[in-house]
Parts: C-alpha cells; structure tokens; sequence
C-alpha cells in the first residue's frame, strides 16, 4: 500500500526515516478514523476517543502523549486488537501487534531464562536449537544475560520489564506496544529503557508504540514521533521537531528552558484556554465520506504459532516444573494434609468398628469431606489470581488456546492434589479403624480425591469470576451448601422437596459422603463392637437407615460427583472463554 497515494490522510505523521512502500508492506501500523464508545456504570454512552487517524512509521519510536484518563491506554488497546473500535480501522489487517502491559507480571519461580525458553517453546514452531538461539539473542539485546539465572520474582523493575519485552520480542513482531513502560523506574532506568525501545526500532525496523505519562526532555530526544491525545482527541501528531512550531502557529509559545513536552500537556489539559484546545482538534480531524472509507474492522491475527498439542505440553510442564520449584508451597500443602490427618486419626482413634461411636465416626467422615473442600479450594483462590494474570498477557498475545490453558491447568494439578486426597484419607482410614475390605477402601478413596478435585475446579471457576477479596468470601460461602447439605446434619429424606432438590443439584459433598457412609456401614457389615450395656447402632443397617442411606447406589454416586467435576469445569471454561474473549485475536 502506497501511503503517500492514500488520500484521506495527509496529514501523516512525518519520519526522520522515510516509511517506503516496502517498509510499510513489512510493517508500520495505520489507523482511520478510530472512535470508541464505551458504557459507564449508570448504562450512559460516552465516547473516549473520537475520530482518531495516524500512522507510526516501521524503524522508528512512537509515543502516545496526554494528560491522565486522555485516552493513550484505550488507544492502544485498539491498536493491540484487544477492544474493538466503534468506528474505524486499523491496517494492515491479520498484522502480529504485541502488547506489553504497564504490570509485569510472570511465574515467579522460573528464572528469567526459563520464561524466556518456555516462551520460544510455546511461540516458535522451530527445533530445540533454533529457540535457544533465539534465546540467547533476546537476552543479549535487552542485556539480561547477567540476570539470566534469576528467579522472576527477584528480577528489579527495570529488568522485568526488560522480560517482559523479551518475551514479546522472542517470536520477532513486526509492531510493539507498550503501555507506560516507564512507570515505576528511576530516571536512569526509563531513560535506559526507551533508549532499549529506541534501538529496537532501528536495529529491526521495527514499528515501537508506547504510552508515556509524561516524558522528560531527554526522553524526548530519543523518540522520533509523537501522538498527543487529549479528551480522546488527537491534537498533535508528527515528528517531535514539529511539535513546537505547530502550537507556535496557535500562539502557543513555549517558555524557554521548558520542556516541550511539559508545554504540550499544559496545553492539552487547557492550561492556555479550552478553545485552542478545540482548534488543535479541530484541524486534526478528517472528515471521511464513506467512498473513502472501505476497510472493515481489524482481523484477527493468524493466532498461536505452533499446535493445540505443543502448546498443551509446554504448558504443562510448565506448571509442574512451577510446582517443584515452589517447594514451601507444595511441601506445605502435603505435610498439611499429614498432618490433619494425624490429628483427626488420633481424635477419632479405633472409632470406626466401635457401636458406641457410631455418630462420632459419622461426624468424622463429614470432617474428612470439610477438610478437603477446604484444602483443595482455598489455596487455589490464593493462588490463580497470579496464574489467571500470566495466562491473560500470554493469551491476549497468541501465544495458546484457552483449551490448551486450561486442559494443561487441570491435568498439572491433578497429580498432587489426588496424592494429598490420598494421603490424608489413607492415615484417617488406617487409624481410625474402618473396615479392611478393599472395595470399601477404594470407594472411600476415590470420594475423597472426587471431592478435592471438584473443590479445586471451584477455586478456579471463584478465581475466573472475581477478584481476590471476593473470591475468599465466595470461596467460603459455596462451601456452606456442601456442609449443611452433606447429609449428616439434615435428613433429606424427611425435609421439603425445595430443600431436596437444592441440596441434591448445590451439594456434591452428599454423593460423597453418601458412597462413603454407605461403603463402610453398608455391604451386609457384621455387627459392630461394643462395650458399652447396650449399643441402638451396633448394626450397621440401623445407621443407613437412620441417615436415609442405601448402599446400593454407591456407583451412581461416584457417577454424579464425576458429574459435578465435569459441569464445574465446563462452567469455568465457558465463563473463561466469554470473559476472555476480547483478548483472542
Ligand atoms: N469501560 C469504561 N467505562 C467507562 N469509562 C471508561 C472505560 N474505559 C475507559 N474509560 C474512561 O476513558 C478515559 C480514557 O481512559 P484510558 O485508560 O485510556 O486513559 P489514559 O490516558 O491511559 O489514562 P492514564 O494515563 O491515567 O492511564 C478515562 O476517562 C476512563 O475513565
């Protein structure tokens, strides 16, 4: 595409660099007439930017300028594809656009060259020697060799947000955006920052956008173009030489020793009058007729580069390797469960043959299934806001599917959250007393890993839903319907079908609970020990009855909880695909 032949823009930005055809072909980033309308709180319509048009040429560095809430971050969302204009385009269309957010957020165990060898893995279709290569360039040219073998966690800012770019840049991106990737550094550290940014741009011919709060006069040298918003309006755009003149030809002198871009933002806050705010607009509008408008709203990107199964792979090895390396957490979470079960082994001790203590062992059992809802949920609403902020800069990104994400997500956890099940239920069984029959061993079993993993998929559908503070009281509030409703303490047989019918669709704890009463005082038991005068449950059969229990279904039990794990999961993936769904490209 010919841009100087493109008529409704004549007033492109102009390059220190000239944007040839070729360039401009390879790369560059256009948009025309951009206006996005969002709805507040109350339902009201308001437009936050309006009828915007630019071009930020290839090889050269861009900046978004403009007073706070000026519309910078929601324009370069536009451009990133994450929100979709009102009005407008940009072009080329199908382009890679990389976003980089002002957060940087990683897995915080993996050093620095882990992500970046996960990230080539997930985002180059290329032999193992061809992404370490790939690596070794990237850390070079953003000078992270050094911190190479540091964890995340403890990079400083200015190198996290160095990663950050370099996980962007490993699969080469013709187009760059970065949302204010100077705040939170120290003076040294932005500057050394853009000026990074500034020679990416011309090693690579590279297009480079970022937002800048407000740039100091040294940071200003290094940038070849500037878009100045304000109200979501452009008031400037072109080279950064020509910013002065142009406010000098609306008598807007800027004061010597001033820093232009200082000046500029005055001015776009209506330090020097609203009117000549509406002038500097005013000019930069163009008014398109349809004719001359053909182009349809941004495409999306090809999408990941390499298979649904690499991606899958990757991401699970990913987490695992996530999960050795955070040791305390792990470790922590099965000496919990060791020792809990102790605990309650040696409260409820030789319990589960006893007559007398019929109840008790019953209410053990409900303390088993609270223990594990609790274990298995808790720490995942803790923990998946972090993962649930990777997987949105890597998703936003292409670098996965969501299925990919998310059948890695739940294949990873499976193991140690099935071990600690085990575990935990084996030490209570073994000292508690219950029956030594192998089928009652492995019912009681597998109810226990069912609840925990139907625990652990709610943590993340209460994680996906909401945010952190939130998600605990969610958290504790889902849990109360699978203890009230467990079945020890009401029983349904004898309450109102409403209550039945809630408790039987909310409460996955009374399947499990139900196989595994049912097992262990089912099966034609003989009767218990008892050493008191005389024991009402010393038949088994009388406890199933009491608590409205058959064993004859255990089955179907194991069947329904299976049930709830596969309905809470496919809830979560919906809820996460509707939710996420701006950020696929
Ligand atoms: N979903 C939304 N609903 C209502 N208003 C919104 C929404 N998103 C953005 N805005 C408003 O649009 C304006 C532009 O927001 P944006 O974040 O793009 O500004 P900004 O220039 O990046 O600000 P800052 O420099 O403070 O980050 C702000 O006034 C903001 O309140």
């Amino acid at each position: 595409m010919d841009e100087n032949q493109d008529g409704p823009l004549p007033d492109l930005l102009s390059s220190k660099q000239p944007t040839t055809d070729q360039s401009w072909g390879k790369v560059g980033i256009k948009f025309e007439g951009i206006s996005l309308l969002v709805r507040n709180a109350k339902g009201e319509r308001k437009e936050i930017l309006s009828n915007l048009h630019g071009l930020f040429p290839c090889g050269q560095l861009s900046a978004i300028i403009g007073p706070s809430g000026s519309g910078k971050s929601s324009l370069l969302e536009v451009l990133a594809g994450l929100q979709k204009p009102s009005k407008g385009c940009v072009l080329p269309q199908g382009q890679k656009r990389r976003l980089i957010a002002q957060e940087c957020v990683f897995p915080e165990v993996l050093t620095a060259y882990e992500a970046l060898t996960m990230a080539a893995a997930l985002k180059l279709d290329a032999p193992v020697a061809d992404r370490r290569v790939a690596v070794r360039r990237v850390l070079r040219s953003l000078n992270l060799t050094q911190c190479a073998a540091t964890q995340c966690g403890s990079l400083s800012g200015g190198q996290r947000k160095r990663l950050s770019i370099a996980l962007e840049l490993i699969d080469e991106p013709p187009v760059l955006l970065l949302d204010e990737p100077t705040t939170g550094l120290d003076y040294v550290s932005g500057m050394r920052c853009v000026r990074l940014l500034q020679d990416l741009s011309r090693t690579e011919s590279r297009t480079i956008v970022c937002t800048i709060h407000q740039p100091s006069a040294l940071i200003l040298e290094l940038i070849d173009n500037i878009y100045l918003l304000a109200s979501g309006r452009c008031l400037h755009k072109g080279s950064v030489d020509s910013l002065l003149p142009k406010l000098g030809s609306f008598g807007l002198s800027c004061p010597k020793y001033h820093n232009p871009a200082d000046f500029a933002l005055d001015v776009a806050c209506g330090e020097h009058g609203s009117e000549v705010v509406d002038l500097l607009a005013q000019q930069q509008e163009i008014v398109l007729a349809p004719a001359d408008f053909p182009c349809e709203l941004d495409k999306k990107d090809k999408g990941p580069a390499t298979s649904f199964f690499t991606q899958f792979s990757v991401l699970l090895r990913r987490s695992l390797f996530v999960m050795v390396q955070d040791r305390v957490l792990t470790v922590t979470k099965i000496l919990v469960h060791i020792v809990i079960a102790i605990v309650l082994g040696v409260t409820f001790y030789n319990f589960g043959h006893d007559a007398a203590r019929v109840f008790n062992n019953g209410a053990l059992l409900v303390c088993l299934q609270i223990f594990l809802l609790f274990s298995n949920l808790i720490p995942t609403v803790l923990t998946f806001p972090l993962e649930k902020a990777v997987f949105k800069r890597e998703f936003s990104n292409c670098w996965y599917s969501l299925e990919a994400f998310y059948l890695a997500r739940f294949v990873a956890y499976l193991p140690l959250s099935t071990f600690n099940s085990i575990i935990f239920t084996s030490i209570v069984y073994w000292m508690t007393n219950q029956p030594l029959q192998v089928d009652a061993f492995f019912i009681t079993i597998t109810s226990a890993v069912l609840t925990g993993l139907n625990a652990q998929s709610m943590g993340i559908l209460v994680g996906t839903v909401t945010s952190l503070v939130n998600g605990l009281f969610l958290a504790s509030l889902s849990g109360i319907p699978q203890f009230v409703f467990c079945g020890y303490f009401i029983t349904l047989s004898t309450t109102h079908n409403v209550i039945k019918v809630i408790a039987h669709c909310t409460s996955y704890t009374l399947y499990s609970y139900h196989a595994m009463v049912a097992t262990i005082y089912g099966q034609d038991r003989p009767k218990l020990h008892c050493d008191d005068f005389y024991c009402y449950f010393r038949s088994p059969k009388k406890f199933l009855d009491f608590l409205g229990v058959t064993d004859e279904g255990v089955g179907v039990d194991l069947a329904i909880i299976f049930g709830f794990l596969l309905a809470i999961n496919l809830a979560t993936y919906s809820v996460m695909k509707y939710k996420y769904a701006h950020l696929q490209r």
